[in-house]
Formats: C-alpha cells, sequence, structure tokens
C-alpha cells in the first residue's frame, strides 16, 4: 500500500496515514492526496510541486509524472477525487437517502422547502444550498452552489456523523459536468425547469440539458425516482432513457397536479392533487406562479420520500423565505423595495410579472449582469426588462474580470430594440443606482434590485468589495425617510 493507498479497478482504499484529499494546492496539509486537475484558467499539474511542499504524501494527476511521492496517472482527476473523497470519508451517501434538485431556476427554494417539509415529517435531513449549508447541527454560509467533491463529501460525512438519515443536496450543473457530484447514490432527483443559462460554459441548450439529464440518468431501477416538471418542454429530454420510476408535476399537466384556487399578490391558496386519497389544501405565502411550481416539486418529492399530505398540508402556510429571493423591505408611506435574486431571462420574467401585481405605481428594475458568465443572455435580459418594468436602471453586478460599462451595454442593446426610453439611467456604482432610484421612487412604486439576492461582495478584477443590497436599501429607505421626501423627480 503506497503511502496508504490501493486502488483495484475504480475503487480505492485509504489507510490511517492519510488526512484529507484537496484538488487546491492550497488547501493541502500534512498527509493528503493532492488531486491535480486541469483547469480552464491553470493546470493543477503545475502545482504538484506546491502540494508536495504543504505535506502531500500522494499525488494523483492525469499526466506522466516522476515524482518524489507516490503518484497514480488516471484518465480523469475530477472522477478520481470524487473518488478519493467519497473512500476518505467512507462513502457517507450509502447511508443517506440522497435527494440532488437541479434546474435553472428555483433550485435553491425547493432545496429549502423539501426540506422543511421532510424535517416536519419527522426525518432527519441536512442541507447542501447555494445559500448556506446545514449538516444538522451546524450551518455554513455556501461558497459554491454544489461544493467540490472533498467538501461535498465531507458536509455528507458531517450530516451522517450528526444523525442524519437524508440529505437535500443542491445540484448545479457545473456540479454535475465538473463531477463533483459523481460518487453519490441517488435516491431521489428532481428536476426545477430548464431555460437558458450558463451558455458560456456549455456552449449549446442541447450540452446543457444533456449535463442537468445525467444526474437522472444515475438513478437505478430500484430508487424512488425522478420527479420531472411536466410543463417544461426539456423534462422529455432528460426522461429519455431513464431506468428509474418516474413522476411528474405541473399546473397544466402532470402525475401531481396543482390548481391556484386564488392568487394574490403576496401568495397563492393552492390545491395539491396527487391522484391518491384527499388533495392538499393550503396557503402559500410566497408569491408568484414561479413558486408554486416550487411548491409543487418540493411536494411531489416530499411525498416520494413517505411524508404524510397532512403534514404537507399543516406546514405549507410556514414554509420559510429564502433570504435575498422576493425578499421584500417596506416602511410606511414609502416605496416597497424588493431583492430579487432572479438572473436568468426567464427568472427576472417570473420576477417583474409577479412584482408587477403588488403594487399600483410603477416597477423600477435596478439590475447588471454579472461579469464571466453567459454574454448571450445579457440582451435577452435587456428585452425582459424593456418588456416588463417601466423604468430601468442600469448599474454593475459584479463584474469579475469584465469591464461594467461592456455589460451594461450589452444589456442596453436589449433594451433598445424594446423601447429605449425605458432605460433611465446608467449608474455603475450600484449603491448610488440603489440611492438614486429609492429616491426618485413614489410612494406607490416599487423598486425591484434583482441579480445578487443576498451576496455579500461585489468582484472587480479580483478586488471585493462589499455590498449587500437589501442593506444598501434598508439605508437609501431610511435617507428617504429621514429626508420626508416624497418622490421627487422624473414622474
Ligand atoms: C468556471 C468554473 O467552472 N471554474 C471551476 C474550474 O476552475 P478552472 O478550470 O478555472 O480551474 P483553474 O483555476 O484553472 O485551476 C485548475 C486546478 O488548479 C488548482 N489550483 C489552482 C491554483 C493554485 O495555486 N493551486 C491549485 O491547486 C485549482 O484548485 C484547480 O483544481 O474548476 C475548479 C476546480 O474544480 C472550480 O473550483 C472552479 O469553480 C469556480 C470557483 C467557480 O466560480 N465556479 C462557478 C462557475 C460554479 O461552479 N458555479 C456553480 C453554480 C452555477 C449557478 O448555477 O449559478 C456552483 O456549483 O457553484
Ligand atoms: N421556478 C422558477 N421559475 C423561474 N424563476 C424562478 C423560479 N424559482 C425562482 N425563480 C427566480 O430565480 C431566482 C433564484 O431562485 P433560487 O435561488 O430558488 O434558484 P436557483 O436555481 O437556486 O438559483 P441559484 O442556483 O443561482 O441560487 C429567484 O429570485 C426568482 O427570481
Amino acid at each position: 500500500m503506497a503511502a496508504g493507498i490501493t486502488k483495484t479497478g475504480d475503487e480505492w482504499r485509504l489507510s490511517d496515514v492519510i488526512q484529507g484529499v484537496a484538488i487546491d494546492s492550497r488547501l493541502v496539509k500534512p498527509g493528503y492526496i493532492f488531486v491535480a486537475i486541469p483547469g480552464a484558467i491553470s493546470d493543477g499539474h503545475a502545482f504538484v510541486e506546491d502540494a508536495i511542499n504543504r505535506g502531500a504524501v500522494a499525488i494523483v494527476g492525469e499526466h506522466p509524472l516522476n515524482l518524489p511521492v507516490p503518484y497514480f496517472q488516471v484518465e480523469s482527476s475530477r472522477r478520481a477525487a470524487a473518488e478519493l473523497s467519497a473512500a476518505y470519508y467512507h462513502y457517507p451517501s450509502r447511508d443517506l437517502v440522497t435527494i440532488g434538485v437541479t434546474g435553472t431556476n428555483g433550485k435553491t427554494s425547493v432545496v429549502y422547502w423539501l426540506t422543511a417539509l421532510v424535517r416536519a415529517g419527522g426525518i432527519s435531513a441536512g442541507m447542501i444550498s447555494s445559500v448556506v449549508n446545514d449538516t444538522g447541527n451546524r450551518v455554513r454560509n455556501s461558497i459554491l452552489t454544489t461544493p467540490e467533491s472533498p467538501e461535498l463529501q465531507r458536509q455528507l460525512w458531517e450530516m451522517r456523523q450528526n444523525g442524519a438519515t437524508h440529505a437535500v443536496v443542491e445540484v448545479s450543473s457545473h456540479g454535475i459536468a465538473q463531477r463533483r457530484v459523481d460518487e453519490i447514490g441517488w435516491d431521489l432527483a428532481v428536476l426545477t425547469n430548464i431555460t437558458r443559462e450558463h451558455l458560456d460554459f456549455h456552449g449549446t441548450m442541447e450540452n446543457y440539458v444533456a449535463t442537468k439529464a445525467k444526474l437522472f440518468q444515475r438513478l437505478p431501477a430500484d430508487s424512488l425516482g425522478a420527479v420531472l416538471n411536466a410543463d417544461n418542454r426539456y423534462s422529455d429530454v432528460v426522461r429519455e432513457g431513464l431506468v428509474c420510476p418516474v413522476v411528474t408535476y405541473g399546473l397544466e399537466a402532470g402525475d401531481v397536479r396543482t390548481e391556484i384556487l386564488e392568487a394574490t399578490a403576496w401568495g397563492s391558496r393552492v390545491r395539491i392533487d396527487a391522484g391518491q386519497g384527499r388533495p392538499i389544501e393550503a396557503q402559500l405565502n410566497h408569491p408568484g406562479q414561479y413558486n408554486v411550481y416550487n411548491l409543487t416539486a418540493a411536494v411531489t418529492a416530499a411525498l416520494a420520500l413517505g411524508v404524510s399530505p397532512e403534514v404537507i398540508q399543516r406546514v405549507i402556510p410556514e414554509l420559510p423565505g429564502v433570504p435575498g429571493r422576493m425578499q421584500v423591505l417596506q416602511q410606511p408611506g414609502q416605496p416597497t423595495v424588493i431583492v430579487d435574486y432572479a438572473h436568468t431571462p426567464d427568472g427576472l420574467t417570473q420576477s417583474l410579472i409577479t412584482v408587477r401585481k403588488m403594487v399600483e405605481g410603477r416597477v423600477w428594475l435596478v439590475f447588471g449582469a454579472r461579469g464571466g458568465r453567459d454574454r448571450g443572455k445579457r440582451p435577452e435580459m435587456g428585452r425582459v426588462a424593456a418588456t416588463l418594468a417601466d423604468c430601468v436602471v442600469l448599474t454593475a453586478d459584479s463584474p469579475n474580470d469584465e469591464e461594467p460599462d461592456a455589460i451594461a451595454e450589452a444589456i442596453r442593446e436589449g433594451i433598445d430594440t424594446v423601447d429605449p426610453a425605458k432605460l433611465i439611467k446608467i449608474e455603475l456604482d450600484r449603491a448610488r443606482a440603489i440611492h438614486w432610484v429609492v429616491k426618485e421612487a413614489q410612494a406607490t412604486d416599487c423598486v425591484l434590485i434583482t441579480g445578487r439576492g443576498p451576496e455579500p461582495y461585489q468582484y472587480f478584477h479580483g478586488r471585493r468589495v462589499v455590498l449587500k443590497d437589501s442593506d444598501v436599501a434598508l439605508d437609501a429607505l431610511g435617507e428617504r425617510v429621514r429626508k420626508g421626501a416624497d418622490g421627487v423627480g422624473i414622474h
């Protein structure tokens, strides 16, 4: 057993000598295995020496290398990282019922709600989401939506140590493509929806859908199965060739069908018919039709996991809001300010349609687009903004390594194809943009700030700037109250 590792086929055995697995040399500690990944920006093989200097006792990589420590050459480093991480943590997912939630929009909401439903049903469940990771008695802020495999397996192990029997995991398309979730034996997988996103990474919609589909293809025939959105056209593609049981949900079609009995600006009364027993009837206190879809996905999955309809019906009115999603900031006599995480054309459409119903006045939209991500969606989001908002103020999101004015320009191109007059201002300083709009809006108006939700930082060429949309909006509202403003400016 060289350096405490043996490999037979895909199965790695690690002795107690091994103290951890890392794919980033900067995280290596004495006794670690370092897995060198050829990346898009740099090549992990270039950091092997660094890893050895930090105490790595074995290296795994894809290139032929001659090293002073044992070296394992593999076909896919990412796959090996997942295998090694699972082995190091004694395959925690084998002892957990694991539920993967994927889709373009709504993953975090479904993960939060499904976790709440199963916990209410007496099940001890951990949760991995893009906002927080909750392993049962420890909650950490998330860095990635789906953690890299060493961190993911560690969190699953911690859940098991904390007595969890179930794990609800948000699965991004990056997480699937980069094989972070490879060694998880899924029991149930849920698809929220698929619309345009991440084409910078996946190239085409076809590749994007095929990547999402991989999560479902891994479900065995004896698993709890796949939960698919019958109203989303890509579900048929995802369904092709699946060997597991499939249950569909939707508002227009599906095995589990939801009817909106009454919709108000702030929520919906719904009837969910799963085709057996009395339908569930409850008040969902979150706005928008899209949240009814998220609810139906979570309920369908909860039923598949054995949570009773009675428990589900009782819990629906109490389902928690996800931080930074449709977060409403209100002060009497002031405009309604809403912080939302919409960052795709479909998300922005849903968000604007929903907000439109909440206020009598105009809808002001403050947004930008993240740098280094799908450029093609920018004009599309500009078109959505100009179609559904009354007044648009473009600003910086997190530009990363791009120039904020060039990003704003790309969005403006979309706005111009619909109605250039809707673009009231370009203010690239996001805090100033929010302050300006809150000052200009009338008391009956709504200011919708999208794209960053609860994120605490903006990144400009690696420089980190602290900025939380809700904090800035509250400041702006406070200032308006102090100054006694009553909506001056463009009316
Ligand atoms: C764009 C993208 O997918 N980037 C991912 C990709 O990075 P990369 O190919 O650029 O890697 P690289 O920087 O070239 O480095 C190659 C390897 O060298 C290693 N390295 C690098 C420097 C060093 O000093 N030592 C060292 O060992 C790196 O850790 C890496 O393993 O491979 C890395 C290793 O797996 C990932 O950590 C990294 O995710 C970055 C952090 C990221 O921001 N990813 C985002 C896009 C992401 O995954 N997002 C999804 C959610 C998307 C959504 O729905 O919004 C998520 O699940 O979070
Ligand atoms: N089912 C849905 N359909 C369309 N848009 C949605 C849906 N659910 C949520 N949204 C929009 O997407 C935003 C993000 O929601 P949520 O965080 O639940 O999705 P997500 O898929 O987890 O996104 P991310 O992984 O980027 O966090 C919301 O603020 C809302 O604007």
